[in-house]
């Protein structure tokens, strides 16, 4: 059995006087990779962005209810936000590098944290981009701009960007929707490798992907997560009416 990563209890979100998410109760399950589906607008990067508090910044914008990392609710006032993004790491749709060299992109994170030293900064830019897949590709040219590569090496980058600061959890917005399907199916291959060491909770607006690279899927319906299961009984034998409709494709 999976242990928990995430637990989401009662969570109410308003954008001002907006409801956007009504109360959503769901667990992420540690190193699986989550999926959450649903028609545009129904709540999915709202959602995405509460689990490492994007969302602070939205004039306005109320949670409540309870998120928990760990066990701890990561909107008390306790917790470091700082840290907390640390811990869970986010990649957004459109590939977004620094326009700064190769190196100094996944070097950015760490260096922010307060790591100096040269010979542990190039290891941990070896490793991390190692870990996204692209070392291979750019090891030779780690000091060209990072705006130089395809837009699947850039995906790539941004992940090893998220990774060199060591997250636990990953949180990726349609992280393949501006790709070719070439760079696609790498960016999904390389969740199926990641999973082994990271959570990830991804929002697709394809249900292949999703059927593709995740454990558990969620369906979320305006603002409500209509049913949460596995991939496979999501997709096969859906419980509720309106996920058999989206799924094969009756709206959204
Ligand atoms: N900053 C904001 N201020 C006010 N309302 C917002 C804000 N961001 C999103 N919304 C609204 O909240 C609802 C949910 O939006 P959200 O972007 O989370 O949906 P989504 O499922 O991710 O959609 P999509 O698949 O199109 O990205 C929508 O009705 C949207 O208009």
């Amino acid at each position: 059995m999976a242990k928990n990563k995430m637990r989401v209890r009662n969570l109410d979100f308003y954008y001002g006087n907006f409801q956007a998410l009504k109360d959503i109760n769901l667990t992420i399950k540690e190193n699986k990779v989550t999926a959450l589906i649903g028609p545009s607008g129904c709540g999915k990067s709202t959602f995405l962005r509460i689990l490492n508090r994007m969302n602070d910044l939205i004039e306005g914008s109320c949670v409540e209810g309870e998120i928990l990392l760990d066990g701890k609710d990561i909107y008390s006032k306790e917790m470091d936000v700082v840290e907390l993004r640390k811990k869970v790491g986010m990649v957004f749709q459109q590939p977004n590098p620094f326009p700064k060299t190769i190196y100094d992109n996944v070097a950015y994170g760490p260096r922010v944290h307060g790591l100096k030293n040269k010979g542990e900064l190039d290891r941990l830019v070896e490793e991390s981009l190692k870990g996204a897949a692209l070392w291979d590709d750019v090891k030779d040219r780690l000091h060209e701009s990072g705006l130089s590569i395809s837009g699947g090496q850039q995906q790539r980058l941004c992940i090893a960007r998220a990774l060199a600061v060591k997250p636990e959890v990953l949180l990726m917005d349609e992280p393949a929707s501006a790709l070719d399907p070439v760079a696609t199916a790498k960016i999904e291959e390389l969740i199926d490798i990641l999973k082994q060491d990271y959570t990830i909770v991804i929002v697709t607006h394809s249900m292949q992907q999703a059927a593709r690279v995740s454990d558990n899927t969620a369906f979320f319906l305006m603002g409500e997560v209509i049913e949460y299961d596995k991939t496979e009984k999501i997709f096969e034998n859906p419980s509720d009416q309106r996920t058999e409709d989206y799924i094969t494709g009756r709206f959204g």
